[in-house]
């Protein structure tokens, strides 16, 4: 059974139940609020923990070292070449394990949701994130404790601001410190309490083009850490096509619907998020038929005439 977490409102839906009442649930939870609750995801305590221990290692180094790990641009340190230094060893099995259990969540949940919408090609959407050239993203972010934010410059209680995924589906975990909030439908923010033990699922920007805006992703932000003695570590699996794939919506979703976007590329993509700041909605840019700006009514005219 999906049950409605209480404080949010976030459905929670378990991955053991049977195949069509799932279909329905997760079918259900994507178009309602874009994000759900995965429990008895199979993932082992160990994989998760693993990585978070090395992620709390990682962040506890000094600033010059993490700066050595990875690019500053476009993910900063923070992301897959993490811990390149020091014990690399580790790091690389433990990102590893995680990233591959991560997929394999990513991957059965898109084909529930491709059994669910009854897409032909059940493996249609897993496929793209299995492929060996997929351009999936593990990021880990790690928000300090106690944070001040009169002490910083922005003066912001906005550690992550908001923004939609524009990948296919984001896998998201956290230590027990709260931050995440997402934005409902009504635009109303509401938090999403933390579940170390769980997954958070979340659909992205290609997800929405795919299923012709059914489904929507959901815009989601993180705030600073100010009333945790300790930090919050959030780890998130982005599932993204390869970069040469083409992201328009499937057949089965237009039966009664015009396309409402143009296709393009999943490289065409990352390089329109990239032009913009994170706020704006790059969907936009690749809209089918662009709203016409609204024009006076030609009744002004006829009134004007002698
Ligand atoms: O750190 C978080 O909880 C959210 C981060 C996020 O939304 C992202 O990395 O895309
Ligand atoms: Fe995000």
């Amino acid at each position: 059974m999906s049950k409605k977490t209480k404080a949010v409102g976030i459905p929670t839906i378990d991955l053991c139940m049977e195949s069509s009442e799932l279909a329905e649930k997760v079918v259900r939870a994507c178009e309602e609020y874009g994000i759900f609750k995965v429990v008895n995801h199979g993932v082992p305590k160990k994989v998760i923990s693993r990585l978070e221990d090395e992620g709390i290692h990682f962040f506890a180094k000094p600033i010059s070292q993490k700066q050595q790990a990875g690019p500053p641009t476009p993910f900063g340190y923070g992301s897959r070449n993490i811990g390149s230094h020091g014990d690399m060893g580790h790091l690389d099995c433990a990102v590893r394990e995680y990233i591959e259990a991560a997929r394999e969540v990513a991957c059965k949940i898109l084909d529930v949701v491709a059994e669910g919408l009854r897409v032909p090609d059940k493996l249609m959407l897993s496929r793209l994130i299995r492929d060996a050239h997929s351009d999936s993203v593990l990021r880990l972010n790690h928000y300090p404790a106690n944070w001040d934010p009169q002490a910083s410059k922005s003066n912001s209680s906005i550690g992550f601001g908001e923004h939609s995924d524009p990948q296919i589906l984001t896998i998201l975990r956290s230590n027990d410190v709260s931050g995440l909030q997402i934005c409902t439908h009504d635009g109303l923010w509401i938090p999403v309490p933390p579940d170390p033990n769980e997954f958070f699922v979340m659909v992205g920007d290609a997800l929405q083009v795919f299923t012709n805006a059914r489904f929507r992703s959901v815009r989601h932000r993180a705030l600073t850490n100010t009333n945790s003695g300790k930090a919050r570590l959030s780890i998130m699996y982005f599932g993204a096509p390869p970069l040469n794939s083409w992201i328009t919506p499937l057949p089965i979703m237009l039966s009664h619907k015009h396309p409402l976007y143009k296709p393009f590329t999943w490289a065409q993509y990352k390089q329109a998020a990239y032009s913009l700041r994170l706020r704006d909605s790059r969907l936009d840019l690749f809209k089918a038929h662009p709203q016409p700006h609204p024009q006076h009514p030609i009744t002004h005219l006829i009134t004007a005439s002698p």
